[in-house]
């Protein structure tokens, strides 16, 4: 019987030692040149997408506890783009390394189904580990992510407070006595208190931002049985010390995604003379290095 998704991720975090995401966010304009010696046909931009990630994989899987694919890359390539995806997943799972899904889903009760098989079911190509859904359609929305992340043993990432500066728009107006982003908070919380396991947390996790670091510290003591996905640190801006407050006493209860600053390092000044894979994983072991100053993991 496969362990839920949140004990799998706390057993990963501490045999890795370290909180640290790695996104695979493929950009065509950043690649290193060696991967784009082909043309830019969908199809051979795919390929590309694939060789890219799963050399980063293979950097990365030793030293992370999981990856965070940004599946809007690969949607944009169509049906070459999503056949690299599958095969990035599939290599990921060879590696052992866990699957954060990228996606932002959501829809009414009946189509989101579709999304959560799609995204979490046994039979999809695209299964992760986990997936990041939107609140926004209300809990009958969440629903059916939350039966299909129970049975499959998988988790969610709910978006709570999003790392960039227009999120606090619509996510920071107040209603009822409450922001939007701590009533969201509250359900989310409610979700998982109700479904927590072995290690405390429940099946439904939230994204909140690096960028915000009072929100973080607010929202950790509102949220004690919710795993949070924290991105912005890096390229956006976000420092180890200002993650530092999504930790919970023992180091868990938080990872933090690194994309951009970490799969684009070899046109990192810094890293200039290693090439990408290289650079990658100078990229990856300078991060865990500095998470370690905050985190320290039990
Ligand atoms: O609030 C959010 C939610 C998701 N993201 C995603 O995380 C990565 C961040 O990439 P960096 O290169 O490290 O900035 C990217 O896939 C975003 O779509 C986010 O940034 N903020």
């Amino acid at each position: 019987m496969t362990q839920p998704f949140f004990d799998r991720l706390t057993d990963q975090v501490r045999t890795k030692k370290t909180p640290l995401v790695v996104g695979l966010d493929p950009r065509w304009s950043s690649l290193p040149e060696t991967l784009k010696s082909v043309g830019d046909s969908l199809a051979e931009k795919a390929a590309a997408y694939r060789d890219f990630s799963i050399g980063i994989l293979d950097v990365v899987a030793p030293l992370v506890p999981a990856v965070k694919p940004q599946v809007a890359f690969f949607e944009q390539l169509g049906w070459q783009g999503m056949q690299a995806l599958a095969e990035v997943i599939d290599h990921a799972r060879k590696l052992g390394v866990l699957l954060v899904m990228d996606g932002k889903r959501n829809d009414i009760g009946s189509t989101a189904e579709g999304y959560a098989d799609g995204w979490l079911g046994e039979s999809s190509a695209w299964r992760g580990d986990a997936l990041t859904v939107s609140p926004y359609l209300g809990d009958d929305s969440l629903e059916p992510f939350v039966q299909v992340a129970s049975d499959r043993a998988a988790g969610l990432f709910v978006l709570v407070k999003t790392s960039n500066p227009g999120g606090k728009m619509l996510q920071d107006l107040t209603a009822d006595g409450s922001t939007i982003y701590q009533h969201v908070g509250g359900l989310v919380e409610r979700l998982a208190a109700d479904s927590a396991g072995a290690c405390g947390y429940g099946v439904t996790g939230a994204v909140v931002g690096a960028t915000y670091p009072e929100q973080l510290g607010e929202l950790r003591a509102l949220m004690p049985h919710t795993w949070f996905l924290v991105p912005g640190y890096g390229s956006q801006g976000g420092t180890a010390a200002d993650v530092a407050p999504a930790f919970d006493a023992n180091g868990l209860g938080a990872i933090v995604n690194s994309s951009r600053a970490i799969i684009f390092a070899h046109a990192r000044d810094e890293f200039a003379n290693l090439d990408w894979q290289q650079a990658v994983e100078a990229a990856t072991r300078k991060a865990i290095d500095d998470l370690s100053s905050v985190a320290t993991i039990r």
